[in-house]
């Protein structure tokens, strides 16, 4: 499996099942999509701002949830394994995509797995196992939060480094040189910790840059 990364903004994500698992992937994609939960109960969990439908579907009535909310992704997570073989199947015939929360390793060709994530805006870093062990990327994650703390900081520190350097007369080799430098800079990330403007100044010494007022 290749990971790639989905906007799903305006877009509708469709779950089955108000399980802890349910919630889970509820919240997560709540965060960008419009999400509704269709499940008989809903653990006593955050399910973010989705709408919970409160309703135990058979087979017509999981494509009549399909084809009314029309989602971009459909997510199995019921404790009933054939229901959700048939969320999966009305997912595929109406193009969504589609996560079965009961599968793991290779699951069927085109079905998609949600990675343990970490996220420090605009940087995202997702680990998955193949679906060997779902507790190891979760583990993973949690030790990767704390280094990633500033990569998002980073990310728009050298970003804005970069787009100024273009106007300058750098070959665009010197320009990949001097950017890798930023970000593989102690001293740039120490400063991260002391404001932007620090990071700045810091990042323009170690590359030898004269900066020009643009803060
Ligand atoms: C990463 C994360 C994302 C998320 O869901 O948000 C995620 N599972 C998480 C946690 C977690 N899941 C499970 C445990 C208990 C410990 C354990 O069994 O390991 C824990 C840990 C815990 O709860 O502490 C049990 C489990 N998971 C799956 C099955 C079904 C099966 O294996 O058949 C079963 C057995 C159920 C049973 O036994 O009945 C299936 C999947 N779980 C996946 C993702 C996909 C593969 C990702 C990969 O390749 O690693 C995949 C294939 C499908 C999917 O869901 O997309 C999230 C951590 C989020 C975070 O905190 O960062
Ligand atoms: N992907 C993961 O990370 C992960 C982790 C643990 C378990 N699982 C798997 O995902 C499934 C869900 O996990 P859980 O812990 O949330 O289970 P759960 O049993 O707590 O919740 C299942 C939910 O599905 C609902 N449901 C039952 N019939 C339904 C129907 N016809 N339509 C809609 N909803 C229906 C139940 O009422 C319940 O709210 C488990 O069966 C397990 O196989 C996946």
């Amino acid at each position: 499996m290749i990971p790639l990364l989905h906007d799903f903004t305006g877009e509708t994500v469709l779950v089955f099942g108000g399980g802890p698992v349910g919630a889970r992937k509820a919240r997560r994609f709540g965060a960008e999509a419009s999400v509704v939960v269709v499940s008989p109960d809903f653990a006593d969990r955050d399910f973010g701002a989705a709408e919970l439908v409160r309703e135990a579907p058979d087979a017509d009535g999981v494509r009549t949830w399909v084809d009314r909310t029309d989602p971009a992704l459909v997510v199995a997570a019921t404790d009933d394994a054939e229901l959700n073989a048939v969320a999966e199947t009305a997912a595929r015939e109406r193009g969504a995509l589609v996560n079965r929360a009961d599968d793991h390793g290779e699951q069927d060709v085109g079905n998609v797995v949600v990675p343990a994530t970490v996220r420090s805006d605009p940087v995202v870093m997702a680990v998955a196992t193949g679906g060997h062990s779902p507790a190891l990327s979760k583990h993973l994650r949690e030790s990767f939060e704390d280094q990633f703390a500033d990569a998002g900081e980073m990310a728009e520190l050298s970003g804005k480094l970069r787009e100024e350097l273009k106007s300058t007369d750098m070959t665009p080799t010197e320009r990949r040189d001097a950017v890798r430098t930023v970000v593989r800079s102690d001293e740039v990330w120490k400063a991260l910790d002391s404001g932007r403007s620090k990071a700045r100044q810091v990042a323009a010494d170690v590359i030898g840059y004269q900066m020009g007022d643009t803060s």
